[in-house]
């Protein structure tokens, strides 16, 4: 029983048994088994794609927003192994997704990796969209987190214009072929201004973030067979943005300039500047995007979203499985119930993986 056949069985018992198609299964293993053993692998069904998809979001324990798994749209790009084909694809993706603002869950499911573990496509970015970082002799422009794979897409000939929110280009490669990079259509990204309902000198940061997030660089295992090209979205949680991406040191550094427009003392710590101008950030996120009619969770509904998925998932006689360090949001965390109880971090497949950088 090869290794692929075992993973394949687990799978389909239990896709199959969800899906109320029992007496399916000996058909549908007897065909797999024939497969394997004249090409060394399998395909899925559509359907089994489909249900794939939708069971890894359901197992990925630091997702907060398990609750809509059975909603994601799942969209076949399996027969397309040509890169302007891929790139025209992946503007689809962020069209289809966006939606002029009522954010759709999407997953792009291109090509899996063939027997002998040959990647059939990688997709370099980290997101679909995303800002560049450059560092310069007057220090960092954009975003820090991604001076790595900036450099990379300047390396093959992209240029940056060195604003703080430049969109990096698709990345992406096609077998052992050498990588190609494409401009991301202006008509493909969505983003917001960032305002604030009260204090009218935060419009004057020029602060602005992208409505799709969108991760590019997992892989979606289903029975054995590896998506290394399955480029995923959903919309944001507004902590990601406001308590993150705009509020680490290490990332646009904000708080400090949110605390003097605010007119905050920053000279000690304990009048808790910081935590103000954190929570006036993440207000400022939470009332840009809704304003501009695009989706996006705050924490208290997100943990209350997750809690019914806590329920559902016990009705339907599944065991939760959860990571307690990412579930917590990162602003008022015991505010929520997740930071007062505990969560089972173990493994269930299908679910997304982490995978290698293709790139060093
Ligand atoms: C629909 C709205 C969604 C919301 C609000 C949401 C929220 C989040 C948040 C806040 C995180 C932690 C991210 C971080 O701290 O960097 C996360 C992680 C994750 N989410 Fe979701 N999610 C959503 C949809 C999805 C979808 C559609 C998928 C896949 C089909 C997904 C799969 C994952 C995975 C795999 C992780 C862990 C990523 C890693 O290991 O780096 N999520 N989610
Ligand atoms: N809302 C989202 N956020 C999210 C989900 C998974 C992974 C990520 C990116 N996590 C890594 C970043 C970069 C450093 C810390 N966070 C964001 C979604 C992205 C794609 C589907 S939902």
């Amino acid at each position: 029983m090869t290794k692929l056949f075992t993973e394949a069985k687990n799978f389909i018992e239990k896709c199959y048994k969800e899906l109320g198609k029992d007496e399916d299964i000996p058909n549908r293993l007897g065909e797999i088994r024939e497969e394997i053993e004249v090409t060394g692998t399998y395909e899925h069904t559509f359907h089994e794609l489909e249900i794939g998809a939708k069971m890894a979001w359901r197992n990925s324990n630091k997702c907060i927003g398990r609750l809509f798994w059975d909603t994601l749209h799942v969209k076949d790009a399996r027969h397309l192994h040509d890169s302007d084909k891929i790139f025209k694809a992946l503007n689809h993706h962020l069209l289809e997704a966006s939606n002029g603002g009522k954010i759709r869950p999407t997953i792009t499911i291109f090509a899996p990796r063939g027997r002998g573990g040959k990647d059939k496509l990688r997709i370099w970015n980290h997101q679909l969209i995303r800002y560049a970082g450059y560092e310069t002799e007057d220090g960092v422009i954009g975003d820090p987190m991604s001076i790595p794979f900036t450099k990379v897409c300047e390396q093959l000939g992209w240029r940056g214009e060195r604003s703080h929110f430049d969109i990096l280009p698709h990345v992406i490669q096609v077998y052992e072929n050498e990588p190609v990079w494409q401009e991301v259509p202006s008509e493909c990204v969505l983003e917001v201004d960032l305002v604030h309902p009260e204090v009218a000198g935060i419009q004057d940061l020029g602060l602005k973030w992208y409505a799709l997030p969108a991760i590019s660089d997992m892989k979606l295992e289903i029975g054995g067979i590896e998506y290394t090209a399955a480029p995923f979205n959903g919309w944001y949680m507004g902590t990601e943005i406001g308590a993150r991406n705009f509020a680490d040191a290490d990332r646009y550094n904000m708080l400090p300039k949110i605390a003097s427009i605010i007119g905050l003392d920053t000279s000690r710590n304990s009048n808790l500047w910081k935590d103000r101008a954190l929570v006036e950030l993440n207000r400022s996120v939470l009332y840009s995007f809704q304003q501009a009619g695009v989706s996006i969770v705050d924490h208290h509904t997100a943990a209350e979203q997750f809690k019914k998925f806590e329920k559902k998932e016990k009705v339907s006689g599944r065991e939760l499985t959860g990571r307690w360090s990412w579930l917590i949001p990162p602003v008022s965390p015991a505010t929520t119930h997740i930071f007062h109880k505990r969560y089972k971090d173990e493994l269930v497949t299908p679910n997304y993986f982490h995978q290698e950088y293709p790139y060093s």
